[in-house]
């Protein structure tokens, strides 16, 4: 990449201001990168972060960056590219650096404050059917970028820094992919890990309030306008005609793209391009029909089996379907996919022979807890419902008081435990969910060790119960005072407890 070319594209964009001292056009950087301490020769280093210090910059110059990107003159001995947004021009750069990798994939991007995670591997799986070996994903729990077993490893973030983003992609495209299915989190946008990325499909599930706080969003209107950026940079957009702030979603998906080109589904709804409908559910699966309300879509009329039970999860497969079609999957390929689409640690179910169904799933938050809980009381009304959970330290307070919400509403006992505590007492955050908890309907005990919780659940369970061990999914770890310390997960601990019990 070279100076030159660098400087013209930050000013197609606005965002050059600049350099501190004379740079070469024909300085050509070999490296890219924002930390230093993986800086190598001929690179330029990305002057970034809340955490950034000086020093950092004078470590990569020492391991051979000969030029800087900032927003800010750092008088050092390297001529710094000066501009007035860091991680707009970091993505820019990105992009540029790695050749526009984006340009050689069919490019699926979801959004939403619920069914991300499920939504991408429903479609991974679905597009491995109609295009096998050539679908990339990079989600919440895995990114694939290959076939090989080292082209899957796990994620940081649900959706990465712009740098690694890009490099990936660049991987992905050299691997052979020739579609991607992406999870963008509405911090991507707010801190533009995408900025300059446009989607070839967009799909936006759902919003609820989370995520809003000191290090997050400001307030939910920037937390619906950060996710509605997905809508705008979308060449085609899938809309849940059935969420709140449809209205706000589809106008803002209308302002860059045409109308036949929205595409929205909904549970019994004429109105939405794609209609579903619940055919049966089950305690593990479930099996829908989708009607279709416009000729083009016509050939996606048919029956679905999800091998992941709730409701919420035919939605997921419903977007996962739309997308798959516009990325040219038939509608054989989304019945195979779907089948067989097991989401580590959401939704997955446990059968005992005297101890009921146990679910493991990641709802941490109250939409999340709130529609699982729904699904289970309202499906399968004669079962008692056992919930375990905690609510993690140091972030998301309001989430304690959203579970005691859903648990007044669907469940019959709460055992209350530890979950991610962080710098908090999990004994305190527990009694912070009991105190908003009905006693006459839900009946709490608290366990602080986790693994005994669980145990105590199952054990005290008659095959009339449904146990649902909530928030961790198959976290093997607990964030205890900034420290990941191991925790065998919850379905390690659930299966050895089930085998003890039922030995
Ligand atoms: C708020 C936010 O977006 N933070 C992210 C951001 O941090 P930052 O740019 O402020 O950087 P920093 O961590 O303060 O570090 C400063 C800079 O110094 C550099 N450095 C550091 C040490 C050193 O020796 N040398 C060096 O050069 C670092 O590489 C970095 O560039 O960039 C970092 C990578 O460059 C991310 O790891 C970090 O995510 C933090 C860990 C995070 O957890 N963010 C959450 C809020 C998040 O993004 N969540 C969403 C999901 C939310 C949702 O579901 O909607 C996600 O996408 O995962
Ligand atoms: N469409 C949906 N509506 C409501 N709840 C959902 C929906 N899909 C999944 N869930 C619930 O949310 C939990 C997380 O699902 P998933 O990981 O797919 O979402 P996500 O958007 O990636 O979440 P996060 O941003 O928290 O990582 C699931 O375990 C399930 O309880």
């Amino acid at each position: 990449m070279q100076a030159n070319q660098l400087i013209a594209l930050l000013q197609e964009h606005d965002l050059y201001r600049g350099t501190t001292t004379a740079l070469a056009a024909n300085t050509d950087f070999t490296a890219l990168g924002y930390d230093s301490r993986k800086m190598t020769a001929h690179g330029l280093f990305v002057c970034k972060g809340k955490a950034f210090s000086p020093d950092y910059l004078k470590q990569a110059i020492d391991l051979g960056a000969t030029a800087y990107l900032a927003e800010q003159d750092y008088h050092v001995a390297v001529p710094g590219i000066l501009v007035s947004d860091v991680r707009k021009a970091l993505s820019l750069t990105a992009q540029l650096f790695f050749g526009f990798p984006q340009n050689d994939l069919f490019l699926i991007g979801y959004t939403g404050t619920k069914g991300k995670t499920t939504s991408t591997y429903f479609t991974h799986n679905i597009l491995n059917q109609a295009f096998p070996g050539q679908v990339a994903m990079f989600s919440t729990i895995n990114h694939v970028i290959g076939t090989q077993p080292q082209d899957t490893f796990k994620a940081h973030l649900t959706t990465a820094e712009s740098f690694d983003l890009f490099h990936e992609m660049r991987q992905a495209v050299d691997n052979g992919m020739k579609v991607l299915v992406m999870e963008v989190a509405s911090q991507a946008y707010l801190v533009h890990r995408v900025y300059g990325l446009h989607f070839d499909v967009g799909i936006f599930l759902n919003i609820s309030p989370d995520h809003i706080g000191v290090n997050e969003h400001p307030t939910f209107a920037n937390y619906l306008l950060c996710k509605q950026q997905l809508m705008l940079n979308a060449d085609r957009c899938i809309i849940n005609a059935d969420m709140d702030h449809f209205d706000a979603v589809y106008s803002a998906a209308k302002v860059s793209t045409d109308p036949d080109k929205i595409f929205t589904y909904g549970v019994d709804n004429p109105q939405a391009s794609l209609s579903l409908h619940t055919q049966d559910a089950t305690l593990t699966d479930s099996t829908f029909t989708v009607t279709a309300n416009q000729p083009a879509l016509k050939s996606l009329a048919a029956t679905y089996h999800v091998s992941v039970p709730g409701d919420f999860n035919q939605g997921n497969a419903t977007a996962a379907i739309l997308a798959s079609f516009l990325a040219g999957a038939h509608t054989a390929d989304m019945q195979d996919g779907l089948a067989h689409t097991r989401v580590p640690g959401r939704m997955e179910s446990l059968a005992t022979q005297h101890h009921g169904t146990v679910y493991i799933d990641y709802a941490h938050d109250w939409g999340s807890m709130n529609a699982l809980l729904h699904f289970l009381h309202t499906q399968f009304p004669d079962h008692r419902i056992t919930a375990v959970l905690g609510s993690t330290g140091d972030k998301g307070e309001d989430r304690r008081e959203g579970f005691a919400k859903a648990l007044n509403a669907y469940a019959d006992q709460a055992v209350l435990t530890t979950d991610d505590p962080g710098h908090e007492d999990p004994r305190a955050i527990a009694q912070e969910i009991d105190d908003r908890i009905d006693h006459d309907k839900v009946t709490t005990t608290y366990i602080a060790k986790r693994e005994d919780a669980i145990h105590h659940a199952i054990a005290h369970a008659t095959n009339d119960d449904l146990i649902v061990l909530a928030g961790k999914g198959e976290d093997a770890y607990q964030k205890v005072n900034g420290v990941n310390t191991p925790y065998p997960s919850d379905p390690v601990v659930a299966k050895h407890v089930i085998a003890t019990l039922e030995a």
